[in-house]
């Protein structure tokens, strides 16, 4: 396609993404869909030009307001990839200088907002929290997460795995703290890959990895995840049972839940059992009250923890939209914990870097439930194999949670806080 086509293609499906009013891989694949001449190329660049303004916004914006054409035109001039010579190409004379002079600008030039790109109620939260490590974290934001799998130990082993991609020409490596991942250099396809197709990997961040970890479930056992959502934590949990016992995948969502069945048919697991309920309060549940060995509540949440793969949140969230899912968070996890049996396990986890969202629900609900008594993370971790737990901990000493960080550990931003329902 010629560079001037397809910057006007840019702008056009920028002004689109910029309305934040779906998530912007939604609008993205609605795009491409109604847009079918786009080759792959195309699209990657579509999408590389629209995710750089997403996650670069105030800057680009203060740079917008100066040059000239329409805003969407100089997003994209601004979040381009690749070669600039082509991309000049398409350019004006006038727009050329406009895009050196921004080019130029030194990290001096610009204010605090058009540094951190974030808006300030969320800059202000993680400043709060990280201090100094703010800056880190800013810049981690802006590199792509690392593509990671989780080895299906029904399937393989991960040694084995690992000889199996490198044989395929793919570069990788163990993952640092998961003794299931792999981590693999760039972002090759893996929808012919053997090891995929085949069921003896599926993607998922290592951080996510550490979560199901922390549900230890066991064979035979009686396990829910009550926000299954499309199954990353359910497919890690139902082998890590061995494909014995019962694992329920709850969702509110019947669409998410669709999308864990090609999932599970490839990971070979018999044992999972998908229900679509209409709330937490729903009958289904109330009848398995009591009877349940473990309890996962990956909560709906900010996804803030991912800005790395979803820019647009920082923009579609507000106080207020935390403010609702902290009200929808605790509900859920007080309905969930009627399901445990005594001597069982509760594990509440978000992809949120958010107190409101992590620890003020932990509070809320230790102060409401004393019959459930808080369980380590630190020691939970060094019992399923995950090496230097002293880095994955916040809190205090035993009663320390999960807590993840880009910048840190190269994972997206997780919580996780754990209890046991006492006996009796
Ligand atoms: C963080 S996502 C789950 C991700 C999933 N566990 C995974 O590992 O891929 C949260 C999920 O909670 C679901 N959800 C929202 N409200 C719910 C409710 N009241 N009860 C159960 N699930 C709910 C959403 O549909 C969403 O799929």
């Amino acid at each position: 396609m010629h560079p001037k086509a397809l910057l006007d293609e840019c702008a056009s499906l920028m002004e689109q993404v910029f309305k934040f009013d779906h998530p912007a891989d939604a609008v993205v694949s609605r795009y491409f869909r109604e847009h079918r001449s786009l080759g792959p190329r195309e699209r990657a660049t579509l999408s590389d030009t629209v995710y750089a303004a997403l996650r670069e916004r105030l800057k680009f914006e203060w740079f917008a307001r100066s040059g000239s054409g329409s805003k969407w035109r100089k997003l994209s001039i601004l979040g381009f990839p690749g070669d600039r010579d082509f991309l000049k190409s398409a350019l004006t004379d006038q727009e050329k200088t406009w895009l050196d002079h921004c080019l130029n600008a030194s990290d001096n030039e610009l204010m605090a907002p058009h540094r951190h790109n974030l808006p300030e109620w969320l800059a202000t939260a993680l400043r709060d929290q990280l201090g100094e490590e703010f800056d880190a974290l800013v810049a981690s934001l802006n590199k792509m997460a690392a593509l990671d799998l989780r080895v299906n130990l029904v399937k393989k082993k991960r040694e084995a795995v690992l000889a199996d991609l490198r044989q395929a020409g793919l570069e990788c490596e163990p993952t640092p703290y998961s003794p299931l991942g792999i981590r693999l250099k760039g972002k090759p396809s893996l929808a012919k890959l053997p090891s995929f197709v085949q069921g003896d990997v599926e993607v998922q961040d290592e951080g996510s990895q550490l979560l199901a970890l922390l549900m230890d479930a066991k064979r035979g056992e009686m396990v829910v995840d009550f926000c299954a959502g499309a199954g990353g934590k359910t497919l890690a949990m139902g082998a890590a049972m061995r494909n014995s016992g019962r694992l329920y995948a709850f969702d509110t969502s019947a669409h998410r839940l669709d999308a864990l069945k090609p999932r599970l048919a490839r990971s070979g697991l018999s044992n999972v059992h998908p229900v679509a309920i209409a709330h937490e309060r729903d009958d289904r549940i109330k009848r398995l009250a009591g009877k349940i060995d473990r309890v996962l509540v990956d909560a709906p949440c900010s996804g803030l923890g991912t800005l790395r793969r979803s820019p647009d949140l920082k923009w579609r969230q507000t106080p207020a939209s935390v403010a609702a899912l902290a009200e929808l968070q605790a509900a859920i996890l007080n309905s969930a914990a009627r399901l445990l049996k005594p001597g069982g396990r509760l594990v509440y986890a978000t992809c949120s870097p958010l107190p409101q969202e992590d620890e003020a629900i932990v509070t809320a609900f230790g102060e409401a439930h004393p019959e459930f008594e808080p369980m380590d993370v630190f020691d939970l971790l060094g019992s399923v194999q995950v090496g230097q737990a002293e880095a994955l901990v916040a809190g205090a000493e035993g009663q320390r949670s999960l807590r993840l960080w880009p910048h840190r550990h190269g994972t997206d931003g997780f919580f996780a806080a754990v209890w046991q329902k006492k006996a009796g």
